[in-house]
């Protein structure tokens, strides 16, 4: 169904409808909205003559209603809802406007107006989106109109007083309601019937397809002018979490089970009885894919060894240690550690032991350094904004100190100040190479180990949920929460359609190494701990180890390198790019092993967790 990814657009903000009406309120709930109720205290008394038209005063009055109910919510409550809602629905007839009857006079005036008489319903509505910054309420606004036509038809007089005595017109604007007794004055009517009633429902799912999905130069000429466009922009409906397109075999468990699972019509695969899983056939991992991805990574390490001159160094026979690379090219060691590994691994250099020998790339050398220096616009030809990062600077020591490591900020998580992500596109599209990278495993990650023992997890750094969405397929009486930075929570609505396994799944924004933790018996950080240097992980194991009871488990996932000889290249190049960018490395096996023990976390088990992925998991012994 098209129309519903649009209304999930809304479906973790906090929406306010400020309205009285309970036509406008039915209408919203009806179509599957969820949201907060406040009535505007704005005076619908605007001075309707200093208006061009009807509908530039239902669109203002809208307006000043949402507006007022959000700087209320603002001020005293002190909880700024995310969306306002305003709407006001006029009648016009030659040239007037009709509001709600004061009275039953009022109402008959009215009444008698529109006896036999075609005239327009306009809903004007306004869209409001808050923010709170530094204290201050920041307001977007967008508003629309829909305009339909009503006939009445000839009626008598003791017709309309015998509709006025029912009391239905007196809270509807132009006196009467279409929606009951009222519908029965209606000869006809052209145009959007629920506009007439309070809401014009489909013109606002427009406007937010408008808003959430603006139209990118093709889609224009493609899309039909009175059609809601296609809403999939971020993701095909197909690839959304839990609108897998497998039959379903069932062979266990029970409907409520497989209700609460979101495993109806939905996702791929069987019930494993043991467990309650979901077992069955995985989508084949796009790896050769992701290495094309990647690629960029791959020139960028070459043109920066280039830069750095690191060939030079290295071209007369004997062999050098990284260490003194790193000091005759002016980079941190550990900066030139994980540079050179990546070009052992794309045998640009040998290794001997833990020395450096120059390999074969000294004829091509001058090309490669052409390429390399300026003669391509890192920006336009590969718009990914890792590859801005990954600069000579970057590697270079700050401010001609010998520093041991590169300097980087890192409190917290540069995520959004950094400069290359400063859009909402930019945010966006990050959030979502972060989701989609992260579906590719959820289900081997969830399904490594036996997690059914577990009643409460918390996925840290949980992203959009793809992972706990998973969790709560594999395990219905599974409640997770996920947590994460407010910038990435803000865009969950964009990667997550609503369905019965989100039920149990709860985002909680906030910084982990900071707010206070959930409590659950299962907290999981998956690929968390190679973005951090090793204080950080201290610190964050430790928060995690204090918030546990004893028989708690600590899942770890990482892309864990087998052994300092046979790292796998994908593990390098995070391995560059983590330092890069929080000053984060790798571990292996043993060293996670060593960090789970020593906070308490024991009993410590491994198992595979997708392509490159390892687990552990290990419980918290008693204090
Ligand atoms: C023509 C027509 C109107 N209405 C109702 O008329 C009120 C208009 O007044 P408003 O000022 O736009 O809204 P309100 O009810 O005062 O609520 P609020 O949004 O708080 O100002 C709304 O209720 C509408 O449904 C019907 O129920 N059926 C109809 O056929």
């Amino acid at each position: 169904m098209v129309l519903c990814p649009v209304l999930g657009k809304l479906l973790h903000k906090h929406v306010v409808l400020a309205s009285a009406s309970p036509r406008r309120r039915e209408i919203l709930s009806n179509a599957g909205l969820r949201f907060e109720v406040v009535p505007s205290k704005f005076k619908e008394k605007l001075n309707k003559a200093s208006f061009p038209t009807p509908y530039a005063y239902a669109v203002e009055t809208a307006k000043q209603k949402a507006l007022e109910v959000a700087s209320r919510l603002h001020q005293k409550d002190l909880r700024t809802p995310d969306v306002v809602i305003g709407a006001d629905t006029i009648v016009a007839v030659s040239g007037l406007i009709l509001e709600k009857p004061v009275d039953k006079q009022d109402a008959y005036r009215m009444l008698s107006r529109l006896n036999g008489k075609e005239h327009s319903v306009f809903t004007g509505v306004a869209i409001v989106h808050c923010y709170s910054k530094e204290g201050q309420l920041d307001t977007e606004v967008s508003e629309f109109y829909e305009e339909t036509s009503v006939k009445f038809s000839e009626l008598s007089e003791e017709l309309l007083w015998e509709y006025i005595h029912s009391g239905e017109p007196m809270d509807k604007a132009g006196g009467y309601g279409i929606q009951a007794l009222g519908g029965m004055l209606v000869e006809y009517v052209r145009g959007d019937f629920l506009n007439v009633v309070g809401f014009p429902l489909n013109h606002f799912c427009k406007k937010l397809v408008e808003l959430y999905y603006p139209p990118r130069q093709g889609d224009l000429q493609r899309a039909r002018q009175d059609s809601i466009p296609p809403v999939d922009t971020f993701e095909n409906p197909r690839d959304v979490d839990g609108a897998g397109c497998m039959p379903v075999q069932r062979t266990a468990g029970s409907s409520k089970d497989r209700a609460e699972a979101g495993t109806d019509h939905q996702a791929g695969g069987t019930l494993d009885t043991d467990c309650n899983r979901m077992v069955g056939p995985l989508p084949p991992f796009p790896a050769s894919l992701l290495e094309l991805v990647d690629g960029f990574k791959v020139s960028k390490a070459l043109f920066t060894a280039c830069r750095l001159k690191v060939f030079d160094v290295l071209k007369g026979e004997v062999p050098q240690k990284a260490e003194d690379i790193a000091s005759i090219v002016d980079i941190s060691v550990c900066g030139a550690k994980r540079l050179l590994d990546v070009c052992a691994t794309l045998g640009l250099l040998e290794r001997s032991e833990r020395e450096m020998l120059n390999a074969s790339i000294g004829t091509h050398k001058r090309m490669i350094e052409m390429r390399g220096d300026g003669q391509i616009d890192e920006n336009t030809v590969l718009e990914h904004k890792v590859y801005v990062l990954c600069s000579t600077s970057s590697f270079r020591r700050r401010g001609g100190q010998k520093t041991p490591h590169i300097q980087l900020p890192m409190e917290p998580f540069p995520l959004f100040q950094n400069t290359s992500l400063q859009t909402r596109e930019d945010k966006l599209q990050f959030v979502g190479a972060m989701h989609s990278l992260g579906k590719l495993t959820t289900r081997q990650v969830v399904t490594a180990f036996d997690l059914s023992p577990f009643a409460s997890a918390c996925d840290l750094g949980g992203c959009t949920g793809a992972l706990a969405r998973e969790l709560s397929r594999q395990y219905p009486r599974l409640k997770v929460t996920v947590v994460d930075l407010p910038d990435i929570i803000e865009h969950v609505f964009c990667f997550q359609r609503d369905g019965p396994e989100m039920a149990r799944v709860r985002f909680q924004a906030g910084d982990f190494f900071r707010d206070s933790l959930p409590k659950a018996d299962l907290y999981i950080l998956s690929r968390v701990l190679h973005d951090w240097p090793d204080d950080r992980v201290q610190g964050l194991l430790s928060r995690v180890s204090s918030s546990c009871r004893p028989g708690a488990g600590l899942l770890l996932v990482e892309a864990i390198m087998d052994s300092e000889e046979r790292k796998p290249r994908a593990s390098l190049m995070w391995s560059l790019n983590s330092l890069l960018q929080t000053g984060g490395r790798d571990r292996c096996v043993a060293d996670y092993r060593a960090l789970l023990e020593q906070h308490g976390f024991g009993d410590v088990q491994e198992a595979p967790a997708g392509p490159g992925l390892t687990a552990l998991l290990g419980t918290r012994v008693g204090q």
